[in-house]
């Protein structure tokens, strides 16, 4: 399973919004090397109010009876394939290592399709569709947003991804998933870590991740090009001391946590391995962080179902691509990225020989 290092990530923390004109750069130069970076949450992001109003919405969730929330299993007739409840232990995100599935909860909600989810909520959420709706359309702006710099930065017309990405009444294989993480419970009351672990070594299919979390609450970790697992932060600015030596963050209104986005395995394929998906897990964290709940929130954002993974038209993935002798086509047939879903799910269906099993 590779051991837990003392190391904390580099993870870059970018502002992206127009006033900085090197943002392109600077997000393509993380990608690249990190395959993670931070984005600060200004005005270009989304409001604190909003993503503390899903962290609310998603504990209410996965504290209600267990009966409400097989309503909505993944399992169940009423959702579709992907979308839904996933109890503790249908998911094992890297069977090769793991000796038990992944201590977690997850809730799957697919990208609306004009407007409308296209499966039922729980009874408990059903009044805040709006909000939920409202939520994605906000993380899909923030990708559109993050797709039209690489396009910038790459040198292609700047429309180049956001096109394959969004068009009104067409499907796309976007998801966006409620996690909860329970403490460890042992029967001495301690939180040592042992076998167990959060969610499992992996990559994210798609074209970019976005990932909220919580203070107080860490856990995930990436792997380092030397092999070793770094902690990712919850918070990479920390709390900066205030001048005067006093505490002053009591008295200001909470800032923001910069949003934490990486790069997926579709846009790694499609750009020849240019744009870096790296492998990540979440843990129990040695000491307090192993012994409280963590809750996280992803939105995958992958392109339209139909999108074709042609050639990307710009230098720099060219030259990467007679490098690595990589492309997004297989055996020289280009794939869509509904192809190249259906293949990463195929691979993890078979592994798991389970009915839905895998990371989006
Ligand atoms: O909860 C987290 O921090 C990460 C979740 C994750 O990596 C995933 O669901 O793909
Ligand atoms: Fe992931």
């Amino acid at each position: 399973m590779g051991s837990t290092g003392d190391e904390t990530a580099r993870i870059p923390v970018l502002d992206i919004s127009p006033s900085n004109t090197n943002g392109p750069k600077q997000l393509l130069d993380a990608a690249t090397k990190y395959g993670f970076v931070f984005i600060e949450n200004n005005e270009t992001g989304i409001a604190v109010e909003d993503i503390d109003h899903m962290f609310n919405l998603s504990k209410q969730f996965f504290d209600s009876p267990v009966e409400t929330k097989q309503e909505v299993s993944i399992n169940s007739n009423k959702a579709g394939k992907n979308h839904g409840w996933l109890s503790r232990g249908v998911e094992t995100l890297d069977p090769s290592t793991q000796k038990r599935p992944d201590v977690k909860e997850a809730f799957n909600i697919g990208e609306p399709l004009n407007n409308h989810l296209q499966q039922p909520l729980p009874h408990s959420l059903t009044p805040h569709t709006q909000t939920i709706l409202a939520f994605q359309a906000n993380c899909l702006a923030l990708c559109q947003r993050l797709l039209h710099l690489f396009a910038t930065a790459l040198d292609l017309d700047e429309t180049w991804f956001t096109a394959r990405h969004s068009h009104p009444g067409k499907p796309t294989g976007s998801l966006f998933r409620m996690l909860y993480y329970p403490r460890l419970e042992t029967d001495d009351g301690t939180s040592a870590p042992n076998d167990d672990i959060r969610a499992g070594a992996h990559s994210d299919f798609g074209s970019l991740t976005l990932l909220f979390q919580q203070r107080g609450q860490p856990g995930l970790e990436i792997k380092t090009p030397s092999g070793e697992w770094a902690a990712v932060p919850v918070d990479p600015l920390g709390e900066r001391p205030s001048p005067g030596g006093r505490d002053e963050t009591m008295r200001q209104p909470r800032r923001a946590l910069p949003i934490l986005v990486n790069i997926g395995d579709l846009l790694d394929d499609w750009t020849g391995g240019l744009l870096k998906s790296t492998v990540h897990r979440v843990i129990f964290p040695p000491g307090a962080g192993g012994g409280v709940d963590r809750y996280s929130m992803a939105y995958f954002c992958h392109p339209l179902d139909d999108a074709l993974l042609e050639p990307v038209p710009s230098k720099l993935v060219q030259a990467h691509v007679e490098r690595t002798g990589r492309s997004g086509a297989r055996e020289g047939r280009v794939m869509t990225a509904r192809d190249h879903l259906m293949e990463r799910l195929a691979a993890t269906y078979t592994l798991e020989k389970s009915e839905m099993s895998g990371a989006l």
